[in-house]
């Protein structure tokens, strides 16, 4: 099954909270997964002349921000970052409004989730709707959200977790064979000493 980027927001089987994002890409796989600094991941492609072809493939997917984590699939992650003294529901909603889906052939979806150790938010924006919700995680489980087949907040679109840092969550999520074209994955994990984040990319 093909469901585009997406994102999984779940717990560690001994109880981490942790946050993933995954490229999966049929249109541009020619991208990594890169660690800017302690709080910033960024997809960037690989032949920097691509950046210019479509103004969706950049951006930074996750911001660590005062131990919140901010994921998504596009350049909303630094907008909700800057807007999370409204509080994640509200940051979530404002900016998945403004900013609205991706005005690409596909009427992409935006999706982005926010989270601390205390409690998680999930959220998307499509064409035709538009959706915040406050999701309880659950030791060992991890709900995913993603563009194409697979855009809504269901507990039903449930995975297991194997893993418990940041490096293993990425590869294992990176190689969820499930949902084809990965590209890279992005994971901010929060346990007892603060949030650990890492990248994987798939190598060509
Ligand atoms: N965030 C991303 O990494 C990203 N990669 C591709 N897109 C958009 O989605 C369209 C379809 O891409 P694909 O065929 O790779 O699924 C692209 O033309 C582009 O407009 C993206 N936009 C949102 O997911």
């Amino acid at each position: 099954m093909y469901i585009g980027r997406f994102l999984v927001v779940g717990k560690t089987k001994e109880g981490k909270p942790f946050a993933a994002y995954r490229v999966s890409s049929r249109s541009f796989p020619n991208r990594e997964a890169r660690k800017i600094d302690e709080n910033t991941v960024a997809i960037i492609p690989k032949d920097l002349n691509e950046i210019f072809k479509n103004p969706y493939i950049t951006y930074n997917c996750i911001k660590v921000v005062d131990n919140v984590v901010v994921a998504s699939n596009g350049s909303h992650t630094d907008f909700i970052a800057e807007k999370l003294n409204f509080g994640k529901r509200d940051a979530l909603a404002y900016v998945l409004a403004v900013m609205d889906y991706e005005k690409d052939n596909y009427k992409t979806p935006r999706i982005a989730a926010v989270l601390d150790k205390n409690e998680c938010y999930m959220g998307y924006v499509a064409y035709d709707e538009i959706r915040v919700k406050k999701v309880e995680l659950k030791d060992g489980k991890g709900y995913y959200l993603g563009v194409y087949n697979a855009c809504k907040i269901d507990e039903n679109q449930v995975i297991e977790i194997e893993g418990e840092n940041p490096e293993e969550i990425a590869e294992y999520i990176l190689n969820y064979e499930e949902f084809e074209h990965p590209v890279a994955c992005a994971v901010a994990v929060i346990d007892k000493d603060g949030i650990k984040i890492a990248t994987k990319s798939r190598i060509i």
